[in-house]
């Protein structure tokens, strides 16, 4: 009897295998006659990235990628896979093929004029809302919302980004910057240092403190740095580079630029364990740490909310208590939305009136809900932080292995910032700015090969779209929910568009110079070669805020410092060369997790010397 059990356990287990691997190869199947439809060429992929089991496990399946002829699919199942490959499938299968496993159908797109008509048209080419979930924390917002929503939202937004927010962001970058630098390069050895984490630790040891720092000290860095901008000029809220997140107000657990810090950088669990309800005795530190930081920053985001609320009220315009001044995002979209209201009272009114007063006065508000209030100025953190120092982060390994390109750069600051005029952290933001076109070149050449999105999804509206693809003008019709994928990263680099040195990082590229006055300014890439920013009215509306703060931050470094590659003690580093190598294979050696990001950044490192 008992010998019969045990041997019907295995065939037991076997039954939901099989049903799995069933229910699996008939998605495949399906989904690839479908791609069929298409016309294009197709790659079948057994596991994609929209798997999450796999993207677990993936990394110890590396081996299938050298299995010959079966192990092609392997490099199509990672997430942002474009980083790696860029063009070049493209090279083999033309400027638009299906990669159908049996999640869906994917059509990747290697052509500008697709990728433009992918960005511009927003209500043939929609968000795919499963994609955009991780925006939608605290309420619905400009990221995640679609089609005439999308117009409501837009309307209400585009106020916040205005001039007066982009002197802020110059004047809080420079002044983080600088104090980041003064912290990496003199800083006491006991110094306290706060990490990308919201944890103390202590830097002044052999990586800091002396200008060395691995590319994961600068990713935390530039992250705090990028953080506390946003907290500055997004919200109001000014904070010490070192000192942001021990600020801690009763009642709370982390501080402002705490609770912001510790859910941007930890935005995965924040979206599982966040909405969560468990008993006590089920959780432990880490999701009451998440829950915590959660309802930290709902209150902040509802204190700014009726803060601003009231003071635009009593006419106050947003500014004093412990505001610094009304330009801040927040202050400028609560303005905003609270003239949308009076707007539609005032329509109502003028309704009602002409209705002989019966009318209800229904009809879609014109304004935003507290919730979608809430959402987008959290929104606008997660769409503002990584991205930013992520590009720098990008930047700072090229300029390193690039001493000349320093010097280029150099010679302009030197030039804006000379002897007679007044140095970074005191420049003016509307005359000094846009006199940094070559720091621009480095943010737009960074961008160009690692910026933050290496592709971006769309699906077809109603029952699908047709898509005019490629040279020949081949149409494809396009059906609801298969995904339309535009490959930034094939595009930015394709040797078509930017000539056989196109994977190769070269700012002057973007200069244009003006053969009579010799003003430099950025050049136009042709139509659809360049969308780092999107393109259309569904474009970055931080597109000026990350330069200004991108370029105020390169200005601070390269005017007093110059960077080079170091050789990282307890490595197998030795010259100069090596450590070139180093940076260069940590910048290759790339993933995806909300954004582009180095795998690996402790693996090599910088030295910040002084001039
Ligand atoms: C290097 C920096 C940045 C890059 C490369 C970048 C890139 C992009 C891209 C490609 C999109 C389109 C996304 C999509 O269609 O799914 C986008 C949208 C957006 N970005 Fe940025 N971004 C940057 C910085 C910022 C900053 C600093 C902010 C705010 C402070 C911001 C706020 C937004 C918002 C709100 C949207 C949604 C716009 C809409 O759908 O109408 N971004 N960004």
């Amino acid at each position: 009897m008992s010998g019969n059990i045990l041997f019907l356990v295995p065939r037991l287990l076997f039954i939901p295998i099989f049903l799995v691997i069933l229910k699996r190869t008939y998605s495949l199947v399906r989904n690839y006659i479908q791609a069929r439809k298409l016309g294009i060429p197709i790659i079948v992929i057994p596991l994609s990235w929209q798997d999450r089991e796999w993207l677990l496990f993936r990394p110890f399946f590396k081996w299938i990628d050298s299995v010959p002829v079966l192990g092609y699919w392997y490099k199509y199942s990672e997430l942002g896979w474009t980083m790696h490959h860029r063009y070049r499938p493209h090279q083999k299968y033309g400027d638009a093929f299906a990669i159908v496993s049996p999640s869906s159908v994917l059509v990747q797109i290697n052509d500008p004029q697709a990728g433009t008509v992918l960005q511009r048209d927003y209500k043939i080419w929609t968000k795919p809302p499963t994609l955009y979930e991780i925006f939608n924390l605290y309420g619905k917002n400009l990221v995640s919302v679609n089609g005439e929503d999308w117009q409501r939202h837009r309307r209400i937004v585009n106020p916040a980004f205005r001039e007066q927010n982009n002197k802020m962001v110059w004047e809080e970058s420079l002044r983080q910057a600088d104090q980041m630098l003064e912290l990496r390069t003199r800083r006491p050895k006991d110094s306290n240092h706060v990490g990308g984490d919201g944890k103390e630790g202590k830097v002044g040891d052999e990586r800091g403190g002396d200008g060395k720092a691995t590319m994961a000290d600068l990713f935390t860095d530039f992250h705090l740095l990028a953080m506390h901008v946003l907290s500055a000029a997004g919200f109001g809220h000014l904070h010490d580079f070192s000192s942001g997140l021990q600020e801690v107000p009763p009642g709370k657990t982390k501080s402002f630029s705490g609770a912001l810090n510790f859910v941007l950088m930890n935005v995965l669990p924040v979206m599982i364990f966040g909405p969560m309800k468990l008993p006590r005795f089920l959780t432990w530190p880490k999701f009451r740490e998440t829950q915590a930081a959660v309802k930290d920053l709902r209150e902040y985001l509802a204190e700014t909310v009726s803060y601003t609320r009231a003071t635009t009220q009593s006419g106050g315009g947003g500014g004093g208590g412990g505001k610094q001044q009304a330009a801040d995002i927040a202050t400028a979209l609560i303005e905003a939305d609270e003239a949308a209201k009076r707007e539609d009272r005032r329509q109502q009114q003028t309704n009602k009136s002409l209705s002989g007063g019966g009318g209800t006065g229904g009809g879609k508000p014109n304004y935003l809900s507290d919730s979608e209030l809430f959402g987008n100025l959290y929104a606008f953190n997660v769409a503002g932080f990584d991205t930013t120092a992520g590009t720098l982060c990008y930047a700072t390994p090229f300029l390193a292995v690039n001493p000349q390109i320093q010097e280029w750069v150099g010679e302009e600051i030197d030039s804006v910032f000379g002897s007679s005029n007044p140095p970074p952290l005191s420049s003016d933001y509307e005359t000094t700015f846009p006199k940094l076109t070559r720091c621009l070149a480095v943010m737009h050449e960074t961008l160009r090969l690692w910026g933050p999105l290496p592709e971006m999804a769309r699906f077809a509206a109603g029952d699908g779209q047709h898509l005019r693809v490629g040279g020949d003008g081949k149409v494809i019709w396009v059906p609801k929910e298969v995904y339309v994928s535009t490959n930034f990263f094939g595009i930015h680099t394709d040797p078509r568009f930017w000539g056989p040195a196109g994977l190769e990082w070269k700012p002057e590229r973007w200069i244009v110079r003006d053969p009579d006055t010799g003003v430099e300014a950025i050049r136009t890439p042709k139509g659809g070669t360049f969308l780092a920013w999107s393109h259309g009215p569904r474009v970055c509306p931080g597109r000026k805020f990350s330069q200004v703060e991108f370029v105020a931050v390169l200005a601070t470094l390269l005017y007093r410092y110059r960077l080079k590659p170091w050789v990282v003690p307890g490595t197998e580093m030795r010259t100069q060369n090596d450590a070139s190598e180093a940076l260069m294979l940590a910048v290759n050696d790339s993933q995806f997790s909300l954004t582009t990001k180095m795998a690996r950044p402790e693996k090599a490192g910088v030295v910040i010397v002084p001039r």
